[in-house]
């Protein structure tokens, strides 16, 4: 099909409003609004619905209301901006907060997942049954699901909603590119193929072979082929340079681990300001993660994706910089706390992802009796737990 022919188009829902949420929500609508043959202008934008108060000194203090808690939907809704995740920054009018999760997500052909890994059990089970069959997901949560065994966010999404979903991550500080920072990210999405006359799926290449479980329903012929094409229109900012790759994979767990390895820098930052120590360190994170990844998603990843995409090395530089895990773990050796004190003190509600995976990745690397095999995985949960001391990280992930 020619585009800009199509009688339909795709009408996209954010799942989720934090700090990336709110500034993908910006992104993706800034382009709605310049790809009509392809999108419906409007961008729902799913809000866990909490109460805020809008402080005297904000340009939105209405004497009228005063302190009075109001509704999050509300405040994004009449002011475009989300005051307390992504204070600043105006969000598109087009982008429209919706406290419903099944309401936002009616009729949406794209779908893009982005909050914290831990919140969205509950978000997947109100949507099964509630989207449309042939929609398409991204999931833009840096995370993993484990229980007997370890799933990736794009899998589960795929297997619980039955529908394919790809992967975006990438060296991306949200508040940075909320203000147009200069920057680029990678989108893994690689569907299978799809026999549109009998609509069964002909498996082409996918994240693990489970994936071929998945029934995939072709989209109705009327509406723009959701290809890669689409999706790159979908993201890519002059901002926000969009590299589209295959390896779910890969672009998942880059995303995922290396905010494990964040916590441990930040860690060794708290005591020890040396680069040379902290350069070593991400060198020891990397090679931890390229083996896992080899080792439980072998089939399909791609050692080059963390090497040289932006879901690889260069997240991991930045989040070992100026990501909040970092400084969370900072601030606990500094202050002689834990990393949750801080995370409740300084967050505002934000949420870190590097203690709740270094959990995760913990129990599924014990399940399996590897767990002497990731050092560096290992001492950054034994620290967090408790069991052992931030001083003795170096000397623990080099034992032999
Ligand atoms: N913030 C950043 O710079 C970046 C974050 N990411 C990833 O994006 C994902 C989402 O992160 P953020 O948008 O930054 O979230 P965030 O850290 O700002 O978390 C706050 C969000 O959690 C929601 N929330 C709180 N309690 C909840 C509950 N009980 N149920 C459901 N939602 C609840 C809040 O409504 C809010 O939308 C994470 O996986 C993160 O690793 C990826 C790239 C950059
Ligand atoms: O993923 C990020 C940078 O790419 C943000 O990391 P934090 O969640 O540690 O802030």
């Amino acid at each position: 099909m020619v585009q800009g022919s199509s009688e339909k188009r795709h009408k996209v829902t954010i799942i989720g409003s934090g700090n990336w949420g709110s500034t993908v929500a910006k992104i993706v609508a800034q382009n709605t609004k310049e790809h009509p043959e392809l999108f419906h202008k409007d961008v729902q934008m799913w809000v866990y619905e909490e109460d805020v108060v809008i402080p005297e000194s904000s340009p939105y203090y209405d004497p009228a209301i005063g302190t009075k808690p109001q509704k999050l939907t509300e405040i994004i809704n009449a002011h475009h901006e989300n005051v307390k995740y992504l204070p600043d920054i105006k969000l598109p009018d087009n982008v429209i907060a919706n406290p419903s999760v099944q309401d936002a997500a009616r009729d949406s052909s794209i779908l893009v997942f982005n909050l914290p890994h831990q919140f969205f059990d509950k978000v997947c089970s109100q949507l099964k049954g509630n989207i449309v069959p042939w929609a398409r997901g991204i999931s833009c949560i840096k995370g993993v699901h484990v229980d007997k065994d370890i799933t990736l966010f794009s899998e589960w999404i795929g297997e619980a909603l039955g529908i394919y979903c790809g992967a975006l991550s990438g060296a991306n500080i949200a508040t940075d590119i909320a203000q147009e920072l200069q920057c680029q990210t990678t989108i893994a999405y690689e569907p299978p193929l799809v026999d549109l006359d009998n609509s069964s799926t002909e498996i082409q290449r996918d994240s693990r072979a489970r994936a071929a479980k998945t029934q995939l329903v072709p989209a109705p012929p009327e509406y723009p082929p959701l290809d890669c094409n689409t999706f790159k229109n979908l993201f890519d900012r002059p901002y926000f340079r969009v590299t589209m790759v295959s390896d779910v994979a890969g672009v998942s767990l880059g995303g995922a681990l290396k905010n494990i390895v964040a916590v441990g820098i930040g860690f060794a930052a708290g005591r020890d300001q040396r680069p040379g120590l902290h350069a070593e360190l991400i060198r020891l994170g990397m090679v931890e993660m390229v083996n896992f990844c080899k080792e439980f998603f072998g089939e399909t990843f791609q050692t080059d994706t963390l090497t040289l995409q932006s879901a690889g090395y260069a997240d991991l530089y930045v989040s070992c910089h100026a990501g909040r895990n970092f400084k969370c773990a900072k601030m606990a050796v500094e202050q002689g706390c834990t990393v949750e004190e801080i995370e409740a003190r300084v967050l505002n509600g934000q949420k870190l992802q590097g203690n709740s995976t270094a959990r995760e990745v913990n129990t599924f690397l014990k399940a399996r009796g590897v767990e002497h095999k990731y050092k560096f995985f290992k001492a950054v949960y034994d620290i967090l737990e408790g069991k052992e001391s931030d001083k003795d990280l170096y000397s623990l992930i080099t034992a032999e």
